[in-house]
């Protein structure tokens, strides 16, 4: 596992003492260095209100998800998995006096929620990176752990995405910028995926995958789904994009991966995106399945996590 510590080197005939660079968080926009104070505004934080540094700056994983619910399980989980003092119950909303999205932390792991799709995670990830590099934050990893629709898996499954791609099945995520189309890569770090898949095998019962991961701007029409409030195609033509979609590697569809993988990618950050599949899309739309089966589904990313925090932090040596 990654050393937690600065890694010290030992330059034999040599006084120096070297220290390997922390990989620090970055931002890319020379107007902030500028500017007197950062308002953080939709998590209600900002640089002149709070210290930023003593509150994050021992964090090393984040870990993202839809749900405000989601994320307060994960983090009492973590808790508990982490052998921290305390009650669960204590753990507050550090994002209280905002509802637009929830934060806990709990030792080195902060849970954050993002809403749903790509606006709503954006929003969120510029304000997450500004307060990673306000708070000098190094050598962090950043995990997307969600849910998302199968494409030819069994329902259950656990997909830890290899390429993140758009709609037209391109490694690429696109922002209208000044009214002209800026095109970043969606590239995420594989040796992060596969030093998860590993953990994924040491865990009972918990099917796991690489694979690629679509990221759609919608549920229904968007993801190739018959039953929403407007439907242009036949079940044919649905079943076509799906088919076209397995062939170039997409094993499940969700809505926030591209602009993560990306935005990680530009800022310096290790990222990975781990979303369990709800269902099988060549075999549905609805999600029918009941309520207690999906809770227990939502619940294999959070084991994932844990054990992969765990042995990181050198917990099971
Ligand atoms: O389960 P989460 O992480 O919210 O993500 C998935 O669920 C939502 C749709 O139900 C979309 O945001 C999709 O990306
Ligand atoms: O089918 C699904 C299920 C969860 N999230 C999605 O975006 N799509």
């Amino acid at each position: 596992h990654q050393a937690m510590a600065p890694i010290l080197l030992e330059s034999v005939g040599n006084e120096r003492t070297d220290y390997i660079e922390h990989e620090v968080v970055h931002v890319k926009n020379p107007h902030l260095d500028s500017m007197e104070e950062d308002i953080l505004y939709h998590f209600n934080l900002g640089t002149k209100t709070h210290n930023l540094q003593s509150m994050f700056g021992d964090i090393k994983f984040v870990c993202v998800g839809g749900s405000g619910n989601r994320m307060k399980a994960f983090a009492q989980f973590m808790h508990r998995e982490l052998g921290l003092i305390g009650d669960t119950t204590d753990i507050e909303d550090i994002c209280a006096g905002t509802d637009r999205y929830s934060m806990y932390k709990v030792g080195p792991v902060l849970s954050i929620s993002h809403g749903m799709g790509v606006p709503s995670i954006s929003i969120m990830l510029h304000e997450l990176i500004k307060l990673l590099y306000h708070a000098k934050c190094s050598d962090v990893t950043l995990i997307r752990i969600g849910t998302s629709g199968g494409v030819g898996l069994e329902p259950g499954t656990v997909v830890i995405t290899d390429r993140a791609v758009d709609s037209f099945f391109r490694p690429q995520f696109e922002q209208v910028v000044l009214g002209k189309v800026i095109v970043r890569s969606t590239e995420l770090d594989a040796n992060l995926a596969q030093e998860l898949l590993q953990c994924a095998t040491e865990i009972p019962n918990l099917p796991t995958v690489i694979g690629n991961t679509m990221c759609t701007h919608d549920f229904y029409e968007g993801q190739g789904r018959l039953d929403g409030a407007l439907c242009s195609f036949s079940t044919e033509e649905k079943l076509e994009y799906l088919r076209k979609a397995h062939e170039a590697g997409v094993r499940n569809i969700e809505m926030e991966s591209t602009v993560f993988a990306a935005m990680c990618r530009i800022c310096g950050l290790k990222a990975a995106v781990v979303c369990v599949t709800l269902l099988d899309r060549f075999e549905g739309d609805q999600i029918s399945t009941p309520h207690d089966v999906l809770t227990e589904y939502q619940q294999r990313p959070q084991c994932l996590m844990s054990h992969f925090i765990k042995k990181r932090l050198g917990l099971f040596d």
